[in-house]
């Protein structure tokens, strides 16, 4: 807070200040600034506090009727005037969350090239690969702390969608700085344009990325090795977050850099952490332990396979054998359930099979199990949902798992709404009202009976800023295990339902900023014990955060001699 006092030296005057979105006040700008930095007769006469642009600003959103449209005219004053995006965003975060980010982001991404307005970010397509130092250089930002990249292959459940995944980054983004309170100013998005092998892409006039099949292989991985190298000369201690890469490229790239540099795959260990601390949330509330719980996955690409294995650790954690807890996991996939001898698994599959013995008498006619066959056999007490399929917890499923087990945990977790394998509701109304749902994307609460149950949003929001904020506070260098580990558990530390017995499993959106606070003292407590950060250990950790949580208030300035 007390940095934000200070007064800012700045070297733009006239029209270029007011186009730099960092910097720009708009009708805010004080009598004695605009004399200084030659504004007078370009701004509207009244001075107005930040207060009465937001004012503004919220009855123009509102006047939107749809999400897609709101989405728009935020961007829009994202890229004209970042404080007070971030103040809009922070005073209304339960109904803006959902436009600038999921479900809403998956159509601006789908959308790209039709709502395009201005240039943010980095694009850095594969015919430039010769000039990735020069690309890095023309960055609007310098001082990058935090920089979320895709390539567009697997954008939310919706697939390929070339240059348009760059609507994952900057929505990422915007929530490191309203959730995680990082500077607006430390951030870069950055898409690899390395072409679409999505047809409504390529053929659309409209498209506006390199308009070419995908890169793949070799090409493609010394691609990408190109951009980190240059992105480690440029900012060497930049937290770099892989998003939304394809199943067949996430997993090796996180093995291949996470020891590297301070990395992480959010869609992996994000999501993984976010889950463990919703579930660890539900076992408190219940009075039992994970170790206890037997788990049904639906998907088992790198996301549930990444969940999978956090749950193991935590098992373990609690006392169980690493052979213990894998057999309480049960893998499902559009194969079947992940066993002995399949064919062609991945790497991080062949380490999540169940036993053939175990499971042989449970099989179809075709030889392989089922989703219904392993929760009539295996009889879950936690189903999750990372298949990107919709519909797929069907009532057969729900009911026969709820014959088995009283409360089930139910997590569909697949994003965005239209992807999400059951909806709230029918899970409620097909376990009258006995499941305990959380979902990947936001759903309203659930009526029936005059009883409202409120549906938690297991994503990943819930998780990275927190780390983004731990990681910056402590300047780690690494992102470990422990550090993912620590950030579950402060999760769960602040579900309402887990501490209270009642109320939501997750703490509301409007808390987020303190559950941030919180999940980033874990992250840097950790990360110190794994010695992996640079931060000196009698530094008081707490005020540091406070320190560098960013609030979106305007500055006083002043103008540099040139
Ligand atoms: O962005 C989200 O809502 C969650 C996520 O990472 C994904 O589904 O890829
Ligand atoms: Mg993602």
């Amino acid at each position: 807070m007390e940095e934000n006092k200070r007064p800012l030296y700045i070297p733009y005057a006239g029209p270029i200040l007011l186009e730099t979105s960092l910097l720009n006040k708009g009708s805010a700008f004080s009598e004695e600034e605009r004399t200084a930095f030659n504004l007078d007769g370009l701004l509207p006469h009244a001075i107005e506090t930040i207060e009465e642009q937001a004012e503004r600003a919220y009855k123009q959103f509102s006047h939107f009727s749809s999400d897609m449209d709101k989405h728009v005219y935020l961007r829009n004053i994202q890229d004209t005037n970042e404080t007070l995006f971030y103040r809009l965003v922070n005073d209304h975060i339960t109904e803006m969350m959902p436009i600038i980010y999921t479900p809403t982001v998956g159509q601006a991404c789908e959308q790209f090239s039709d709502i395009y307005r201005r240039a943010r970010g980095l694009m850095l397509s594969y015919p430039d690969r010769h000039r990735i130092d020069d690309i890095l250089n023309n960055s609007t930002r310098h001082n990058v702390h935090i920089i979320v990249i895709t390539d567009g292959e697997r954008i939310l459940g919706l697939g390929d969608q070339g240059i348009g995944g760059m609507g994952i980054p900057i929505g990422k983004l915007s929530l490191y700085t309203s959730c995680g309170g990082i500077s607006p100013a430390y951030t870069l998005p950055i898409v690899l344009d390395v072409g679409t092998d999505n047809p409504l892409r390529l053929n659309d006039p409209m498209y506006m990325g390199w308009r070419n099949k995908r890169i793949s292989g070799e090409e493609y991985d010394q691609f990408v090795d190109e951009v980190i190298s240059a992105i480690q000369r440029r900012w060497p201690n930049v937290l770099l977050q892989f998003e939304d890469f394809a199943q067949k490229n996430a997993m090796p790239l996180l093995e291949r850099y996470k020891d590297k540099l301070c990395c992480f795959n959010d869609d992996i260990q994000g999501t993984a952490a976010v889950t463990v601390g919703s579930l660890l949330a539900a076992c408190q509330s219940a009075g039992t332990e994970l170790k206890q719980q037997t788990i049904a996955f639906l998907g088992a690409g790198s996301a549930g396979c990444g969940i999978a294995e956090a749950i193991i650790a935590q098992m373990v954690s609690e006392g169980l054998s690493d052979e213990e807890a894998r057999d309480r996991v049960y893998m499902v996939d559009r194969w079947g359930l992940l066993q002995q001898g399949m064919q062609n698994l991945l790497p991080f599959q062949q380490k999540l099979v169940q036993n053939q013995q175990k499971t042989q008498s449970w099989a179809g006619e075709d030889g392989g199990v089922s989703l219904l066959e392993v929760i009539n056999n295996a009889k879950p007490s936690v189903l999750i949902g990372v298949s990107g399929a919709p519909g797929l917890f069907t009532e057969e499923v729900i009911r026969s798992m709820h014959q088995h087990c009283e409360k089930p945990i139910v997590f569909p977790l697949s994003n965005p709404t239209s992807r999400v394998e059951a909806r709230p509701e029918d899970i409620l109304r097909w376990t009258d009202g006995q499941a305990l749902v959380a979902t990947g994307s936001p759903f309203d609460p659930v009526e029936i009976d005059d009883v409202s149950y409120p549906i938690a949003q297991c994503n990943n929001s819930y998780i990275f800023p927190g780390i983004g904020l731990g990681v910056l506070a402590c300047q780690a260098e690494r992102i470990t295990d422990n550090m993912l580990m620590a950030s579950s558990r402060a999760l769960a530390q602040c579900s309402p339902l887990a501490e209270t017995g009642e109320g939501a499993l997750l703490p509301p959106l409007e808390e987020i900023q303190e559950v941030s606070k919180k999940i980033a003292f874990a992250v840097a407590r950790a990360a110190m014990s794994d010695g992996v950060a640079k931060m000196v250990k009698n530094v008081d950790l707490k005020q540091t955060i406070d320190a560098h949580f960013w609030h979106p208030e305007y500055r006083n300035y002043k103008r540099t001699s040139f």
